[in-house]
């Protein structure tokens, strides 16, 4: 019985999930990854971290980050407590969606997760106050692998919900992308 069900969205390989969610008079269950029920859409390596973040207030936008190869990893996002517009921006060469961007609102109660394949730049901001994530990650950390974009790349033309009321100092100084840009060559 899957415990999932996936959609397709408007870029090829990204994917949301819808999670079944069990509730009865004690509370709720529903399981966060499944190696075989992803393994079809592409996540083929064991999970090698687990992530939570911590936002107090609404508004804030954490990204936009992703590792190149050796380490490009799989993410797995999912907001367990407020709501988030979540945002993955393609930045595979090849892809006849290079450099487009897919957005979708991820909450504790709507129990859907982005499925986030290698060679995204991913970012989200909060739409309520007290928001917790977790991330599934193919990959472990490596900070010299890491890379970011500028939430407000002119190139990219996010579009985020709200006024943004906080971003971290590194985000703020993230590069927006140059001539010289090639995305990400897995
Ligand atoms: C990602 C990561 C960070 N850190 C350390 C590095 C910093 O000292 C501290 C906070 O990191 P950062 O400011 O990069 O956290 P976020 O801004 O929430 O970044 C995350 O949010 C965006 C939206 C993502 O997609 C990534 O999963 C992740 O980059 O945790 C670790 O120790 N391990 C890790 O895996």
């Amino acid at each position: 019985m899957n415990a999932f069900t996936i959609h397709s969205t408007s870029i090829d390989g990204l994917k949301y999930i819808t999670r079944k969610h069990h509730g009865d008079s004690r509370g709720s269950f529903s399981r966060l990854f499944c190696a075989a029920e992803l393994t079809e859409i592409g996540w083929t390596k064991p999970v090698a971290q687990i992530n939570h973040s911590y936002s107090k207030h609404r508004g804030t936008i954490r990204g936009l980050h992703y590792q190149i190869p050796p380490y490009a990893e799989d993410k797995l996002v999912t907001c367990i407590k407020g709501a988030i517009w979540d945002v993955a921006v393609d930045l595979r060469p090849a892809s006849t969606t290079y450099l487009q961007w897919f957005g979708i609102e991820l909450s504790e109660e709507n129990h859907q997760s982005l499925y986030i394949p290698k060679g995204f730049a991913h970012g989200f901001q909060t739409l309520s106050n007290e928001v917790e994530m977790i991330y599934c990650h193919s990959a472990p950390y490596s900070p010299k692998h890491e890379c970011g974009l500028r939430i407000d790349d002119p190139k990219l033309a996010i579009q985020w919900p709200l006024e943004i009321s906080q971003l971290s100092e590194r985000d703020q100084n993230l590069p927006v992308i140059s001539p010289s840009f090639n995305g990400v060559s897995l």
